[in-house]
């Protein structure tokens, strides 16, 4: 059989597209081959030629099956096969073919092409000619310079962040929370000096601290950055616990203080504890009380009286 005669060939081992029309040279080769003196063009390898479709022809709907060309006879046999009315198609289509010797090929010019064109390319991400490049590279956030081991993912360091320590914190019980306190120490009725009632601040000495251990029914006063404080009212809401807390009954606790929790504004919760200023053995000046003195008086007014 001719190369070039049309009729269906035996189907090699995947051949590239480009040679399976004329077997050997280019796709224009076959092209002018398959023309024939009409001018014409006919596709090589179809054993059916495409078919065109008479605008107002009732046609069998063709579902693109290879077809050989007894086909036709065989499907008019009377059985109920649909009829569909042919849309009308602008120009010839032709036949497909999804199996078979071989695949038909696209019509080339001058017939119009039914596909779609292709989408536009995406904008390519980099940036390809060196200028865009550097014009990118300008765009981005200059890099801080930052020395070895100086994250700001850290945490800055302070004076005031808890140190890396297992919670000693207690149970505290039901109504002795902080927010519990903060209630309670902020209420102006409260007694939580221990004192009669609008008593001025004292002068108080180390031996009249010493006597406030918080036992046989006296309250526990301690000393916080000279100020001392009645902090038996506070004992049953401390976080560490009541023990903890009276480590610093009747004695400066400032340094153990300071040691557990330093970022703790002691003057802020036991403001209205506060019992007066600390003063050495010779200083002591008991207040007379009278004058009408009250918690709005501070240390100055003590002073004032030496
Ligand atoms: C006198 C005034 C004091 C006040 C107002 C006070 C207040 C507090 C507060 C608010 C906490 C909770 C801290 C937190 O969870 O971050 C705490 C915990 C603690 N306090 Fe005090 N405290 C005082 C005195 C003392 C003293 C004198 C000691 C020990 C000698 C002490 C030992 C502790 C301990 C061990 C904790 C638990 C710390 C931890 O979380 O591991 N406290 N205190």
């Amino acid at each position: 059989p001719s190369l070039f005669g049309g009729s269906p060939r035996p189907a090699r081992e995947s051949p590239p597209i480009e040679t399976q029309e004329a077997g050997n040279a280019a796709a224009d080769h076959a092209t002018a081959a398959d023309e024939s003196t009409d001018g014409t063009r006919k596709p090589a390898a179809i054993p059916a030629p495409p078919r065109v479709i008479a605008p107002d022809a009732e046609v069998e709907v063709d579902i693109g099956i290879a077809r050989s060309p007894g086909a036709d006879a065989a499907s008019d046999d009377g059985q109920a096969t649909p009829k569909a009315s042919a849309v009308r198609p602008s120009h010839p289509v032709p036949a497909l073919a999804l199996s078979g010797p071989e695949p038909p090929q696209p019509p080339t010019a001058p017939t119009p092409s039914t596909l779609m064109p292709p989408p536009p390319r995406p904008p390519t991400l980099r940036p390809t000619n060196p200028t865009t490049a550097a014009a990118a590279a300008r765009r981005t956030l200059p890099t801080p310079d930052r020395q070895p081991g100086s994250s700001t993912l850290a945490p800055p360091p302070s004076h005031s962040s808890k140190p890396a320590k297992p919670s000693r914190t207690v149970v505290l019980s039901p109504g002795h929370s902080p927010l519990d306190w903060a209630r309670l120490s902020s209420d102006p009725g409260a007694d939580l000096r221990g004192l009669a009632r609008d008593s001025p601040y004292l002068r108080v000495t180390p031996s009249m601290l010493r006597r406030q251990t918080g036992r046989r029914g006296k309250d526990a006063w301690t000393v916080l950055g000279g100020k001392v404080y009645n902090i038996s009212p506070y004992a049953k809401f401390h976080p560490g616990g009541v023990p903890e807390l009276m480590r610093a009954a009747g004695r400066d606790g400032t340094r153990l203080f300071g040691e557990v929790h330093p970022w703790v504004n002691y003057e802020g919760m036991l403001a209205a504890c506060l019992v007066g200023i600390f003063v050495a053995e010779e200083d002591e000046v008991v207040g007379s009380g009278g004058g009408g003195a009250g918690a709005g008086a501070g240390a100055g007014d003590m002073e004032a009286m030496d």
